[in-house]
């Protein structure tokens, strides 16, 4: 029988649990002494404090020469002061004040007799215009450091500057924390080490890979053991194994309720179950325990509740092993872009895309699959639901931890509309040539865009709008959608749209009409993709009731989506793009070639972004790069079709 979850606790209550237990443990900060140079991204044990001061002699800061100040005094650009050479001494910047001295007075301002060359300076009278005051350029001992003063406090990540610091007070080796070693042990009979061609089934082992990662960035070593199997004996052992080696373990997969999700029974009877079952999402089946005086964290199977977990339940630990604080980043305000519902049962962590347009910040939600770990690598921040709200509204305001820096995210062109595998292009391309912009891109079709460009959330958006009655794309849309005006209608790429259907077209589909047969499966896009419109405009024409289509209701989001759901057998035709077909090695049954615009609004033409990505259209590389794709035809790409210019509305 599978160990139920006992517990819905909120987060910081597990935290301080787990927290409590590791105190009753009593102390834990080892230290280490490692030579400065090695000290980089350590953490200092102890205060330290400098053992001379620096500099640690006076040390002249200029170039010239050094006098006492009360030679100078008077001089002035009227009444000059004339220097013997017996009084003054010729210096460089970092020589010790020669005994005597207590100024130094730059080259620049000494001033040779009349047909005296430089070398021979500080055998020839100077004459100054100016006076010195005492101590000036000069660096006194103790300028920058004083002997006995303390230089870091413990629990410092040390910098590079700190690294000099030390070395400039005397300190060769400095006291470390040693960084606590976390075990991290992967479970699964279907787990196997990642490899290129996976059976069905297959699990590849990619958690771990990524837990070590954030342990090292915490100041931790990470510890991989090998994959094991799922039986109770196995995961004692292998955790037996790991709590004698480390100083916490993370135990990966087997927390929920599966048949084979021994990892909280195991900890319960080798230690002490502290709790089971967090109120995150993701992450909820979160575990912790204590086993022979070791924390061990269990850790939900899917990536992203990892990723969720490790950041909740870890970091604290390490930060209490280490006596330091790796406290959340920075976090802004932004604009929702799209409703986000959540449960009252759960504290729920959303990954969003950020842009900042017009000025404000636009947070779009990525994919919530718990399973999906890209959403991790697009975002650019986390969105935290409190456990008791239901959410937010689009339009409204909520706080975002940020993951990048918002100078960064300020340099995004954000690019919200109808999918296309050559947005993706246009990144890279991009990026390439002004490495300082990239392209933060989400897709929810081609009405999206205009919804999105109504309420000022972003710069541009590919829109492909077939007007029934005229057969036109776009601009009557344009029309109806922005009667005030104020966007442009700039040309991108003609593509081919057509069935995307197994290799060879075994099944010969060729219409809807040949989709409504019995034993057929379709896949479809999204309501409001131009590709859905499509679809819906070809059911009209042939006459085919959409219901009498066997999936007509499965609706994917991105072209690419449905070329992998036909070449995995789940469905056997989709409509999409002919790039999309060709990637994935499908047979492709032309329909039409459509016309994929830009919607650009006005108050983003001006921006570096939308400059750079008309570049980017117009450029060589962009032309060559879609011609190798495939299925398109590029004639002016970045020309304005037409402006939709700003007029009042009566
Ligand atoms: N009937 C229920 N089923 C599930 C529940 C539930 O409450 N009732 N909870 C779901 C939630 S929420 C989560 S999260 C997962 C947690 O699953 P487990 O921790 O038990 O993990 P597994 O079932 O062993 O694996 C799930 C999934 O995770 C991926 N995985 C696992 N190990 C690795 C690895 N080392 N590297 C990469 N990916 C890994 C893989 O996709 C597995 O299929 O349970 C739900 N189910
Ligand atoms: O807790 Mo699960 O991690 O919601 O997906």
């Amino acid at each position: 029988m599978a160990f139920a979850y006992l517990t819905n606790i909120a987060c910081e209550e597990a935290i301080e649990r787990l927290l409590d237990a590791l105190d009753e443990l009593g102390g834990r900060v080892k230290k280490e002494l490692v030579p400065v140079s090695e000290s980089l991204g350590r953490i200092t044990a102890e205060p330290l404090y400098a053992r001379i001061s620096a500099p640690h002699y006076h040390a002249c800061a200029m170039d010239g020469i050094a006098l006492q100040a009360s030679v100078t005094f008077g001089a002035t650009s009227t009444t000059p002061v004339v220097v013997q050479p017996d009084r003054y001494v010729v210096v460089d910047t970092g020589d010790p004040l020669p005994d005597g001295c207590d100024a130094v007075v730059m080259v620049e301002d000494v001033v040779l007799p009349e047909g005296v060359g430089m070398h021979e300076l500080g055998v020839c009278p100077v004459t100054l215009y100016k006076a010195s005051s005492p101590w000036g350029n000069v660096r006194q001992i103790g300028e920058d450091i004083c002997a006995g003063e303390m230089l870091l406090t413990s629990g410092t990540v040390i910098s590079p500057a700190a690294m000099g610091a030390m070395l400039a007070a005397g300190i060769a080796e400095v006291p470390v924390v040693v960084r606590p070693k976390v075990g991290i042990i992967p479970t699964g009979d279907e787990v196997v080490p990642p490899c290129p061609d996976p059976r069905p089934g297959d699990v590849m082992e990619f958690n771990s890979t990524i837990f070590a990662g954030m342990v090292r960035s915490w100041g931790g070593e990470p510890v991989t053991y090998p994959i094991t199997p799922d039986s109770p004996e196995a995961v004692r052992d292998a955790l037996l194994r790991a709590v004698s080696e480390c100083d916490a373990v993370l135990l990966n997969a087997g927390s929920s309720a599966g048949r084979d999700d021994y990892s909280a029974r195991v900890v319960a009877d080798a230690g002490e179950l502290l709790f089971h079952g967090v109120a995150i999402k993701p992450g909820k089946p979160a575990m912790a325990g204590i086993v022979r005086g070791v924390p061990v964290i269990g850790v939900p199977g899917y990536p992203v509740s990892g990723i969720v977990v490790v950041e909740s339940l870890l970091r604290p630990v390490l930060e209490r092993f280490l006596g330091a604080s790796f406290a959340d980043g920075v976090s802004a305000e932004a604009t929702l872009a799209r409703p986000c519902t959540s449960s009252l049962k759960h504290k729920e962590y959303v990954r969003v895309r950020l842009g900042a347009v017009e000025g404000k910040l636009v947070a779009t939600p990525l994919s919530r699959g718990a399973g999906v770990v890209t959403s991790f690598v697009k975002a650019d921040g986390i969105m935290e639901i409190p456990q008791n709200s239901e959410g937010f509204e689009a339009g409204e305001k909520t706080r975002v931890r940020l993951l990048r820096p918002l100078a960064q995210i300020e340099r995004s062109l954000v690019v919200i509309g109808s999918h296309d595998p050559l947005i993706d292009e246009i990144a890279q391309i991009m990026h390439v040539k002004q490495p300082e912009l990239s392209v933060a891109s989400t897709h929810v079709g081609s009405m999206g865009a205009i919804v999105a460009a109504k309420r000022h959330e972003n710069h541009c958006g590919g829109i492909h709008l077939l007007d029934e009655a005229t057969g036109e794309y776009n601009a009557s849309y344009l029309e109806r959608h922005f009667p005030q005006g104020g966007v442009r209608q700039v040309e991108c790429v003609y593509r081919q749209q057509g069935f995307m259907v197994a290799p060879g077209n075994p099944l010969g589909i060729e219409s809807l009409a040949d989709l409504a047969q019995e034993g057929m499966r379709y896949v479809n896009r999204q309501k409001g993709s131009g590709t859905r419109i499509l679809s819906d405009y070809l059911c009209k024409q042939e006459n085919v009731d959409p219901a009498s289509i066997y999936g007509y209701d499965h609706e994917e989001f991105t072209h690419t989506a449905v070329a992998a759901l036909v070449e995995s057998g789940a469905a056997d035709a989709g409509m999409g793009i002919y790039s999309a077909a060709k990637i994935y090695g499908l047979g492709f049954v032309p329909v039409c070639e459509e016309q994929y615009d830009l919607l650009i609004p006005d108050y983003a033409w001006d921006t570096p972004m939308v400059q750079a990505l008309l570049e980017v259209l117009q450029s060589e590389e962009f032309r060559a790069r879609i011609e190798a794709m495939g299925g398109y035809r590029v004639e002016s790409p970045g020309m304005v079709r037409r402006h939709y210019e700003t007029r009042a509305q009566i």
